[in-house]
């Protein structure tokens, strides 16, 4: 089943076409990577699926429902979440939080009266959430460092706390945007092997930008290729490695086969 259609899809900025015609398809329950040379409008892609920016012209529909142009907490509540190429944490806030206020978008149960007097049903609610974070943190092993700064985390396990952010929307869709960047070969091997448990572990479908192509060739199902805003080339990874026209504008012509 079609969770996701793109359907010819522009955005200018003045005189850039940072996506032109788009148009590409994501099946439940897959992973489907985007690749692609800098600045070929990957990003842009994610920013008009989430809200970032209205389309120019085309259609995203998401589960049979138009999304373009809509508000990005509207497509939350849909089913949407992301993490960002650069990071956005609450830097100065501690792991947990970060974690309790993504679940606080989903989860409030008290107005704000209530809040503001600390009723008893207000506490129990908050340890409810704390608990929450706690589990969604476990998820991708950060548990033991809930009490610290975000910006204390190394950079991969800021990323990592992105994720589990991510997953306390309780999105169908996950929408990753180079998680694996500024990880190391062994470092980037795990994330994948991260990204395919939660996969299974929540039933995600997901989107995948990525210029590690060990974690792209690995975990995707198939890919879409873009080059200079436009859909380059679309399979799977078998056909990605081999397309010509990929291994020019992208993988390089010594590319070696996964
Ligand atoms: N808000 C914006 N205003 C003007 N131009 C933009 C804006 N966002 C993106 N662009 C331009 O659109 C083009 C596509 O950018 P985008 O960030 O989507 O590429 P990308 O494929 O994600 O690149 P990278 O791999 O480097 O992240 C680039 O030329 C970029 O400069």
């Amino acid at each position: 089943m079609t969770v996701l259609e793109i359907r010819n899809l522009t955005k200018r900025f003045g005189g850039i076409v940072a996506c032109s015609d788009l148009s590409f398809q994501v099946v439940q329950g897959e992973i489907m990577g985007v690749i692609g040379p800098n600045g070929a409008g990957k990003t842009t892609v994610f920013n008009l699926i989430t809200g970032v920016y209205g389309p120019t012209s085309g259609q995203i529909i998401f589960r049979g429902q138009e999304i373009g142009g809509k508000r990005p907490d509207t497509i939350v509540e849909t089913g949407i979440a992301r993490t960002f190429q650069n990071i956005r944490l609450f830097k100065n806030l501690s792991v947990l939080e970060n974690v309790i206020i993504a679940l606080d978008q989903k989860h409030v149960e008290y107005s704000l009266p209530r809040a503001l007097l600390r009723t008893p049903a207000v506490s129990r609610s908050e340890e409810k959430l704390r608990k929450l974070a706690l589990d969604y943190l476990g998820i991708v092993g950060l548990e033991d460092k809930a009490y610290q700064r975000a910006d204390s985390l190394p950079y991969g396990l800021q990323r990592k706390l992105e994720i589990s952010r991510a997953l306390a929307l309780e999105p169908t869709l996950l929408l990753l945007d180079e998680p694996a960047a500024g990880m190391n070969p062994e470092e980037s091997l795990e994330l994948a092997g991260l990204i395919r448990e939660i996969k299974n572990r929540f039933s995600l479908t997901i989107l995948l930008i990525e210029h590690h192509m060990d974690v792209v060739m690995e975990l995707c199902n198939r890919i879409v290729v873009m080059n200079f805003g436009e859909k380059l080339a679309e399979g799977t990874p078998e056909e990605i490695q081999e397309n010509p026209l990929v291994l020019k504008a992208y993988l390089g012509e010594g590319y070696k086969r996964a």
